[in-house]
């Protein structure tokens, strides 16, 4: 196995010659094929809306272009977000199918579009939730929540290996809680100080939106003695307040340990010099999906395989900048098993 691409995004040609995976169902409804191209199709509009978000928009700044999206951009956008509509319909179907059949199969898999369901159809009248709500909301998550979270998983492991006494460090950690004959497991990520050390590291170095979403201020304000006008584009660059070296001691060296012992860092929003996740009311809403996705994922990683990378191949750690920040080069690595029963790689 080849650890490459965790953004799923290594593609290249033509985008919708792949968008073939459609077919007729009997009953004449046009649905996606199979579970896996589902997969792959929804992968790939996944990565092209995280691309075309980052894309400078003419008319952004120059909002009397905006009627001829001369980019195109917002007819792309028009598209992929009726792909997603359509994907998120196929699941949502499937499941309800699934419901209405009463195999019992829906109550196995409850899973957080069974718990959304449910809710839809317990309905509040004062604050209902629609299909509608709902696909919003899955889309909210899956574009809020992909990229960046895989991206600063490759970035963490890219950097441990360019630091293997990191590795060194966080293994062990992970074994003491976890132990060599079992994997990790949600209750274990609680446990491993060092390792969320090694994700805010990681996050500082490499903020997953560098320069977090564009705010626009309702009204003109005031700030740091610069006139903000309403309406304003303004882009936040944490990137550099994360590398400001009056602020960071050693800021470009990947030093998990600034974030040990008693480290006043936390990313609450409350701290204008350490915010990967945004502050205020529009703060990333996926911040503790983001932890546990992150920090089960990279514990599972470095605690089930040891990691070198093929022969002859140089470790880059540079970055693509974009909206979402990403490695200019994917991480391609060689895992080695270390666990002690190979059953538990089954
Ligand atoms: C490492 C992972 C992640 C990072 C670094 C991150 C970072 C951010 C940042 C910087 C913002 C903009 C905040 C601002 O401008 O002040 C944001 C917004 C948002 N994030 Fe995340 N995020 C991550 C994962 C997630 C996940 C897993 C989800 C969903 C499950 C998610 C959902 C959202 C949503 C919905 C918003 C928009 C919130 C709003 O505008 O009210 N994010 N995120």
């Amino acid at each position: 196995m080849v650890f490459e691409d965790l953004a799923g995004d290594g593609r290249g040609g033509d985008y919708d010659a792949d968008f073939g995976a459609e077919a007729e169902s009997e009953d004449g409804a046009v649905g996606l094929r199979e579970d896996g191209e589902m997969g792959a199709e929804f992968r790939q509009v996944v990565a092209e809306m995280t691309e075309l978000l980052g894309k400078p928009n003419l008319s952004d700044f120059f909002p009397g272009l905006a009627r001829f999206d001369l980019q195109g951009v917002q007819k792309q956008m028009k598209g992929l977000a009726k792909r997603f509509d359509r994907i998120f319909e196929n699941i949502i179907d499937q499941r309800l199918k699934m419901d209405g059949h009463g195999s019992g199969t829906a109550e196995e898999s409850a899973d957080f579009l069974q718990f959304l369901l449910k809710l839809k159809d317990d309905g509040d009248a004062k604050t209902p939730l629609t299909i509608t709500h709902l696909k919003a909301l899955l889309m909210g998550m899956v574009v809020g929540g992909t990229d960046t979270t895989s991206n600063t998983v490759e970035f963490a492991l890219a950097e441990m290996m360019n630091k293997p006494q990191v590795l060194r460090k966080a293994q062990p950690e992970i074994e003491t809680v976890v132990g060599k004959d079992n994997i990790v497991e949600e209750l274990h990520i609680h446990k491993l100080p060092y390792l969320y050390a090694v994700m805010k590291e990681t996050l500082r170095l490499h903020p997953a939106l560098p320069l977090l979403v564009p705010h626009c201020p309702t009204e003109s304000c005031i700030v740091g003695g610069y006139t903000i006008p309403k309406g304003a584009r303004v882009f936040v660059n944490v990137w550099a307040v994360h590398r400001d070296p009056s602020i960071w001691t050693n800021p470009l060296e990947f030093d998990p340990e600034r974030f040990l012992g008693d480290s006043k860092w936390d990313y609450s929003g409350n701290d204008f010099n350490y915010f990967p996740f945004g502050s205020g009311r529009r703060i990333c809403a996926g911040t503790a999906m983001a932890e546990r996705m992150f920090m089960f994922s990279l514990a599972s990683l470095v605690h089930s395989f040891d990691w070198k990378l093929p022969e002859g191949e140089r470790l880059d750690l540079e970055e693509k900048f974009g909206i979402v920040l990403k490695k200019k080069v994917p991480l391609v690595v060689i895992p080695t098993p270390r666990l002690s029963d190979p059953a538990l790689y089954e």
